[in-house]
């Protein structure tokens, strides 16, 4: 039996497009929102589910990050980073007068990834945030009627009938999209060289030192750091939850040790997973240095 892959929806969302990346063979399901994808696998309506978690404009999915400390443990157990291309789509009937829109809708990481674009080509119209890009497009379809764009891909276009006047509104070229994978099921049927380990580390009150000691902890074993990103607890201001990317998986000597050594200076420590790294081929992570 294939997989069931959850993701956040509907058809021609990014997040299918990464699904289908990496999980090419699965029966992909559309959830509408980044919770209700993660609600179908604590209740076993998928298998795995994927989800945005950061973007290389705008950075983090606070959504993403919230849900997974705060609600439902469930483990990650791969990641997943494809190019993002966003294009303003119009019904084709107003292809000649987008310049007239009233209302921009996207999902609000869409949006800020095109800010320029949207202060400079369309300063007056108001924006409306959606649960995913594909929302705004599908809606533009069933609304035929509202003078309206919305900000979304080319699968997107084609599957709703939009025109793209304008492609590539982004504001910056190096837009890159990393998805994870969230499931009960240790094993995915895909590898990848490149390994990371996610680690949830609090620290204790009033320890002055507190984030440079974690940090040493990671130094002096030589282990490489992608990724250190604060989120607040929500007990009160000042109180976080450090989510550390380690580029190596979990293994018997190394990261358990970092693990004691945390718990002994009275840091809370949770592994959120370690997991393989697909990407996609032709998928360069960077601009090219310019030759001189
Ligand atoms: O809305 C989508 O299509 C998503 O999959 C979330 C998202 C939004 C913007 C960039 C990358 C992913």
């Amino acid at each position: 039996m294939s997989i069931r892959v959850g993701f956040l929806g509907p058809e021609g969302s990014f997040t299918e497009a990464a699904a289908k990346s990496v999980l090419p063979t699965s029966n992909h399901i559309p959830f509408p929102t980044i919770p209700g994808c993660m609600e179908a696998v604590v209740d076993e309506k998928v298998d795995v589910a994927i989800v945005p978690v950061e973007n290389a404009i705008e950075g983090s999915v606070n959504l993403t990050l919230d849900y997974l400390i705060h609600k439902h443990t469930i483990p990650i157990v791969g990641e997943v980073t494809i190019p993002i291309k966003q294009h303003l789509l119009v019904h084709p009937d107003r292809v000649s007068s987008w310049r007239q829109i009233h209302d921009v809708y996207s999902h609000p990481q869409a949006i800020a990834q095109c800010h320029e674009f949207i202060m400079n080509e369309l300063p007056d119209a108001t924006i409306h945030y959606t649960d995913s890009t594909s929302s705004a497009a599908k809606d533009l379809k069933e609304n035929p009627e509202k003078n309206a764009a919305a900000i979304a891909n080319s699968l997107a276009a084609e599957k709703y009938g939009l025109t793209k006047v304008k492609e590539d509104i982004h504001d910056y070229d190096n837009n890159h999209t990393r998805f994870v994978l969230l499931s009960h099921s240790k094993t995915m049927p895909f590898q990848d060289e490149k390994q990371k380990t996610t680690l949830m580390v609090t620290l204790p009150s009033d320890y002055s030192g507190a984030l440079h000691q974690v940090l040493s902890a990671f130094a002096w074993r030589k282990l490489n750091l992608s990724k250190i990103e604060s989120r607040p607890m929500k007990t009160g201001i000042g109180n976080y939850f450090f989510i550390i990317d380690v580029e190596q998986e979990m293994d018997d000597v190394l990261i358990p040790g970092v693990q004691a050594e945390l718990e002994a200076l009275g840091c809370g420590v949770r592994v959120l997973g370690s997991y393989p790294c697909f990407l996609p081929e032709n998928t360069p992570l960077k601009n090219p240095v310019p030759s001189k």
